[in-house]
């Protein structure tokens, strides 16, 4: 599904129209993995399991979310580098390959579930409007807090020596390999600050990079009052690149917090708002763990992003520690309101088709 060079603006909006108003992104990936028994203690995260012995995990993951429901898979890219690859021993043209191992594995994942789709008699593939719905494969890009493994994605305090040329140079080959690899989206996810957010619109224009991206930021808050660069400082680096489709929230939690963060970035932009927010546990980068913060249930996830449909929001997912089950209800909420605008509206085709 060879989506680059189309013409930009369009391309969220078409693909909305055939998700049928709403688009549901994939749920947490590397904590999947973790939860199916990967060893992720590693600086590689997630990227770890692109060493071929354990891809067939990251293909697993893939599958189990678009059997859940997802429009949008993200690959297991987020914290993928060359020079990391090349630290445990690899060479550069291996690391090379290994990142553009992650767009592969979730073409193969794609194709295979279509495959699947046509096959399989159960009663989710036979639903004409999950087998017929669009999928979009998005490159997963973590911050330089990610790379630096130290949790200080969820801090953003890189120093002063840390400009946004730094940034940039960091940035620049691992974007373009996963370009050429044909992702059919860039997403710069876990953003902890606005010099990130400026880094990564440059090096689009300055690249001529054609393929669409979200940006996604990491909003940091101490209860309700958000820390850190403000979400209009965040949102403007990125509201003025044309590459940039959609601007939102990560791996923020908890859940019932976004309502009002996406009301707060509905103010901030003019682009579709995405959110995908993680249980609402809280990760300890000292012990590497995630601690309970909100004594918020699963059960009390789906209703929470359901809000984030009423307050503005376009793209719906989860991302750290939630599940295929997680996701299962949200695309299971999402499609349902579908179907009731459907009914007021008659106009999302998918559906109507169906129920008229
Ligand atoms: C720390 S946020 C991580 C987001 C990434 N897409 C992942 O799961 O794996
Ligand atoms: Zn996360």
């Amino acid at each position: 599904m060879g989506l680059r060079g189309k013409e930009t603006p369009s391309f969220f909006r078409d693909f909305l129209d055939k998700c049928g108003g709403s688009a549901v992104i994939d749920g947490g990936f590397a904590t999947e993995l973790e939860r199916l028994g990967a060893d992720l203690n590693d600086e590689l995260w997630s990227a770890k399991c692109l060493i071929s012995s354990s891809s067939h995990l990251v293909r697993r993951v893939h599958l189990d979310y678009l059997d859940a429901g997802a429009n949008i898979i993200l690959t297991a890219s987020y914290q993928a580098t060359v020079q990391g690859f090349e630290a445990k021993g690899f060479s550069r043209e291996e690391g090379v390959t290994m990142l553009k191992r992650s767009v592969e594995i979730a073409r193969e994942a794609r194709e295979i579930y279509h495959d699947r789709c046509t096959k399989d008699s159960s009663d989710f593939v036979r639903n004409e409007r999950f087998r017929k719905r669009p999928i979009l494969i998005a490159a997963s890009v973590g911050s330089y807090g990610a790379y630096l493994a130290d949790g200080s994605e969820y801090v953003g305090e890189y120093g002063d020596a840390v400009t946004v040329q730094t940034l940039k140079d960091f940035h620049r080959e691992r974007v373009k390999i996963w370009v050429d690899a044909g992702a059919d989206l860039i997403a710069f996810e876990t953003i902890p600050n606005k010099l990130e957010a400026q880094a990564y619109a440059e090096l689009l224009d300055e690249e001529g990079i054609e393929t669409p991206a979200w940006v996604s930021f990491i909003a940091r808050m101490k209860a309700m009052g958000l820390v850190g660069d403000s979400i209009f400082e965040c949102a403007s680096k990125a509201e003025s690149c044309k590459q940039v489709l959609a601007i939102g929230i990560n791996c923020t939690g908890p859940p019932r917090f976004i309502h009002g963060l996406i009301s707060f970035f509905k103010k901030a932009t003019s682009k579709p708002v995405l959110v995908y927010p993680n249980s609402g546990e809280t990760y300890i980068a000292e012990s590497n763990q995630w601690g309970k913060s909100s004594g918020l249930a699963e059960d009390d996830f789906v209703p929470s992003i359901g809000k984030g449909g009423d307050a503005g929001a376009f793209f719906f997912g989860g991302c750290c520690r939630t599940t295929p089950k997680t996701l299962r209800g949200i695309a299971g909420a999402i499609y349902g309101k579908v179907q009731d605008k459907c009914k007021k509206l008659g106009k999302y085709f998918f559906f109507c088709k169906e129920k008229n």
